[in-house]
Order: C-alpha cells, then sequence, then structure tokens
C-alpha cells in the first residue's frame, strides 16, 4: 500500500515512522510520503487560505495550492489512487472501513485545516479519482492530520504480513462486533489482586468459554448497540458490518 499524505504540517505525520506504521514500511507492506501543501503556494508568504466568500468566521483552504499538490502527486505513483479527505461530515472509521482502505494498493490524504478546503478541490478531484471524506467520530478536531494517523494505522496492521501474529486480530474489539476480553500477566497476585483462576487453569476450552462471556459481559455493558449485529453472539457467524 501506498499513502500520500499532503499537510500544512508534515511535522505531525513524523510519529508514522515509529512503531507499527514504521515496521510496515521496512518490510515493504507500506510506503508512505508527506508533502508540504506550502510547497504548492507561489506567494511570497506561501499563502494557503483565504477569507470565506458568503462572510464567516475563520478562514478557508484555497483551492489552487491543493490542486497543484494533487496533481503533483498523482504523478509519483502507479494507477489510479483514492483521495481521503478527513473532516467531521465524513463517513466515521469503522472496523469494516479500515478494511476497505486496506484493501486499496494508494491512497492519498488531503489533510486540511481552518474552516476546511475549498469545496471545488473536492469537485476537481472526483474528476479523475474516487474521493472519500472520512471522519474519525462525532467530535470536532482543528485538521486531519490526527485523523489521518489514525486512519493508516487502522489500515496498515489489516496488511497481510503486517502483524507478526495474524491469530492477535481475530478477537480484538470490533473484529466481529463485540468488545475484547479482560487481558491478564503476570504475577498471578498483584496488590492482593488474583488473575481468574481459570486462565490458570490449563483448560483451553474453559479459557475459550471465558472469554467469550467475558466479551458478551463487556459489549452489553459499554456498547449495547454493538449487540444487536454481532455476529459472535450466533458461534461460527460472520459479521459483515465491520
Ligand atoms: N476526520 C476528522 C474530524 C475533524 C476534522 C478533520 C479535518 C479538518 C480540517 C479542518 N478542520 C476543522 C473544522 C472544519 C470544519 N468544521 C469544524 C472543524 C477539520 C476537522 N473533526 N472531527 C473529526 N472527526
Amino acid at each position: 500500500m501506498r499513502c500520500d499524505i499532503i499537510s500544512i504540517f508534515p511535522e505531525y505525520l513524523e510519529p508514522l515512522k515509529l512503531s507499527l506504521p514504521g515496521q510496515a514500511q521496512r518490510k515493504g507492506l507500506l510506503d508512505v510520503a508527506v508533502h508540504d501543501l506550502r510547497d504548492f503556494s507561489h506567494d511570497r508568504h506561501r499563502t494557503v487560505d483565504d477569507t470565506p466568500y458568503g462572510g464567516g468566521a475563520g478562514m478557508v483552504m484555497k483551492p489552487q495550492p491543493w490542486w497543484e499538490a494533487l496533481e503533483h502527486v498523482r504523478t509519483l505513483g502507479d494507477g489510479t489512487p483514492t483521495l481521503i479527505v478527513p473532516g467531521p461530515g465524513g463517513e466515521v472509521l469503522t472496523q469494516r472501513l479500515a478494511r476497505e482502505l486496506a484493501d486499496e494498493d494508494w491512497l492519498i490524504f488531503a489533510c486540511g485545516r481552518y474552516e476546511g478546503i475549498d469545496e471545488r478541490v473536492y469537485e476537481a478531484a472526483a474528476d479523475v479519482m474516487p474521493v472519500r471524506v472520512i471522519s474519525l467520530g462525532d467530535y470536532v478536531l482543528n485538521g486531519g492530520e490526527v485523523a489521518v494517523l489514525a486512519m493508516i494505522e487502522a489500515a496498515a496492521r489489516l496488511l497481510p504480513g503486517f502483524m507478526g501474529n495474524a491469530e492477535s486480530l481475530v478477537e480484538e474489539s470490533h473484529e466481529d462486533g463485540l468488545l475484547e476480553y479482560p487481558v491478564y500477566t503476570k504475577p498471578a497476585t498483584w496488590q492482593g489482586r488474583e488473575v481468574p483462576p481459570v486462565l490458570l487453569s490449563g483448560d483451553h476450552g474453559k479459557v475459550a468459554a471465558w472469554r467469550h462471556q467475558q466479551r458478551l459481559e463487556r459489549t452489553a455493558a459499554r456498547r449495547p448497540d454493538l449487540l444487536h449485529a454481532s455476529s459472535a453472539l450466533t458461534p461460527g457467524g460472520v459479521d459483515d458490518r465491520w
């Protein structure tokens, strides 16, 4: 998977060189390139924003730097990329959407700031590539960079060969519609608190049953909205909602 990210704060994306995304890049599973939007603004002050038509507070990101940046990035890869624009008005990122992103060969991420990007950029981009507006959730951020970090990590960890132990992906939260079970490690007693004895029993069937029950109870307590469609309620089922 190739990811090109356009931002006025390229340093915000430095964390992609660390941990899992960094490992994926070293494994050749993920190629990440970051581009400074200001490199595509040609006035003396490298301006990328201006006042909104129709009035109102804040500034809007100018179309010309964005279009020049997108056209430049499009020359860097093979085939047709999908443009992902983080925004509070987008479809909300879910595990299912993360899988869709992981299936893409080439993603361009447009990190907006201020009050957003001139709408004509979305229109012009949609003439030459698929465009998806994606939101992290129903709260407001100041820009798209944090969202892109989350989207790339959520997708990259699903790439075949990315996670050393693919089995660890199976019973994670949201993978089948249930939240994950509680986990414990040494020591067996800590501050007078015991690890549940079943986990020390060596009985894999009982451990599996206990863990499934814990997932059901946790989901009912914290995310009852997930319970209605979870395939995990019918063992062996597949939940295509995620
Ligand atoms: N993904 C995502 C997001 C964002 C988000 C993303 C990109 C930009 C660019 C600019 N802004 C600021 C802004 C613009 C318009 N309305 C409100 C705030 C952004 C917010 N907020 N909340 C999310 N879940």
